[in-house]
């Protein structure tokens, strides 16, 4: 069995790619920096380390690697028998990876066995949005046969995993824990082998678990943090007023999490306090800077505040902590991260009501629009 991963960053190698390595797939890395290609092609293996409580040490070997940026022929021979694609690069980045995967499917026999296609990313239904850019380069007339040889299924991948040290290598350090769900019915009965995934029938109440719990808690996490001056996460979730904040976020979407599926109370307040401990890992050498990264995706319609703040609003449930959460977010000034600057040249140059509509995707006289202009307009002061 093969699997071709695009995207041998941090979770490319620390979690996706060791996942499948341990359920028996060759794994090809496809990745367009060139430099850490060409580690991965000089040597077959790398470790994960693992920190925190029943921490250990993995190696993954027998790996190679392609450049997809300059090596189109590799890349095509490595798709033209692989059974799995698998992508951590980023939602933006997934339509850079349409046309290598459109271009698999146009090769490959229409008797070969179909190509299963996962993108694991922090995103509502990456997989969906991998596949409908496909679509889209592909055209009406030959999609319904390219489809055909491929079977899309939606994951939520949860495992942290900070930007490593200069020094490590292609080596990764991750926490111990760690899910994979990943979509069942479009499998049909003959899901791929993969041990250490669970699929499921209905993904819907683990990604937005996931997206609204783990993700919505860290991103807040980073932003106040960052405003209280601090570098790590951990240090961060120590000081009283960041988790001050960071539990009224949470208090929020659990509130949502618990209306809208079948989790009980009980059970997300337990998911709740796993995952704070999780961002208190001492250990774990991740930074606000990192988890903070790309503020403009984060505010985006179905991310990770927009999305369960809206949701709440039409419900008529408080979104005060959530609102808190986006002017921190809006605040995040960091010169390095260009959303970061875009947004404070937004701030400047757009109105609140432009943004909230524009870059926030909020509808004029959506019942969260009021209270999101009031956000903006108190960042676009303090900023
Ligand atoms: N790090 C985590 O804790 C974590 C956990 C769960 C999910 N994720 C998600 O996984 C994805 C990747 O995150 P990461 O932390 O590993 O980032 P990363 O920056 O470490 O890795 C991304 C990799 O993608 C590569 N890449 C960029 N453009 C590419 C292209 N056109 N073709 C092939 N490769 C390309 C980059 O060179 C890089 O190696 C994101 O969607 C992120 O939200 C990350
Ligand atoms: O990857 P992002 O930028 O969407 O979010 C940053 C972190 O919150 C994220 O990478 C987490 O570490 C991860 O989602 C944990 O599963």
């Amino acid at each position: 069995m093969k699997a071709v991963h695009f995207g041998a960053g941090n979770i490319g190698r620390g979690f996706v790619g060791l996942l499948l390595h341990d359920a028996g797939y060759e794994v090809v890395f496809a990745d367009v920096n060139g430099a850490l290609i060409d580690e991965l092609a000089a040597s077959d293996r790398y470790t994960v380390h693992e920190v925190g409580v029943g921490a250990r040490d993995r190696v993954v070997d027998g790996c190679r690697a392609v450049n997809s940026a300059t090596d189109a022929a590799g890349l095509a021979r490595e798709l033209a028998d692989a059974d799995v694609v698998t992508t951590a690069v980023g939602p933006n980045v997934l339509k850079f990876i349409a046309p290598h995967v459109v271009e698999a499917l146009r090769a490959r026999g229409a008797d070969a066995p179909p190509l299963a296609v996962m993108a694991c990313e922090n995103a509502i239904n990456a997989t969906d949005l991998l596949r409908d850019e496909m679509a889209a380069l592909s055209g009406a007339d030959e999609w319904p046969r390219l489809a055909a040889r491929a079977v899309f299924a939606n994951t939520a991948v949860d495992r942290i995993v900070p930007a490593q040290a200069a020094d490590a290598g292609l080596d990764v350090t991750v926490e111990t824990f760690f899910e994979w769900a990943i979509e069942r019915s479009p499998f049909g009965d003959t899901p791929p082998v993969i041990a250490d995934a669970h699929f499921v029938d209905d993904l819907a109440p683990y990604i937005e678990r996931k997206l609204f719990t783990v993700n919505t808690g860290h991103a807040a996490t980073a932003y106040f943090g960052f405003l209280a001056g601090h570098t790590r996460i951990s240090d961060a979730l120590a000081d009283p007023v960041v988790e001050g904040a960071v539990e009224r976020a949470l208090g929020e979407t659990s509130a949502l999490i618990i209306a809208k599926h079948a989790f009980t109370e009980a059970e997300q307040t337990a998911y709740r306090f796993t995952i704070l401990e999780r961002f208190r890992n001492p250990d774990l050498p991740d930074t606000v800077e990192r988890v903070g990264r790309q503020p403009r995706r984060k505010l985006g319609r179905n991310e990770r505040f927009i999305g369960p703040a809206a949701e709440l609003a039409e419900r008529g449930r408080p979104v005060d902590g959530l609102l808190a959460a986006i002017t921190a977010a809006l605040r995040f000034d960091v010169p390095a991260d260009p959303e970061s600057v875009e947004l404070g040249h937004a701030l400047r140059t757009r109105g609140p009501v432009q943004i909230v509509h524009e870059v926030m995707g909020i509808a004029p006289g959506h019942p969260l629009e009021d209270g999101l202009v009031e956000a903006v307009a108190a960042a676009a002061s303090a900023r």
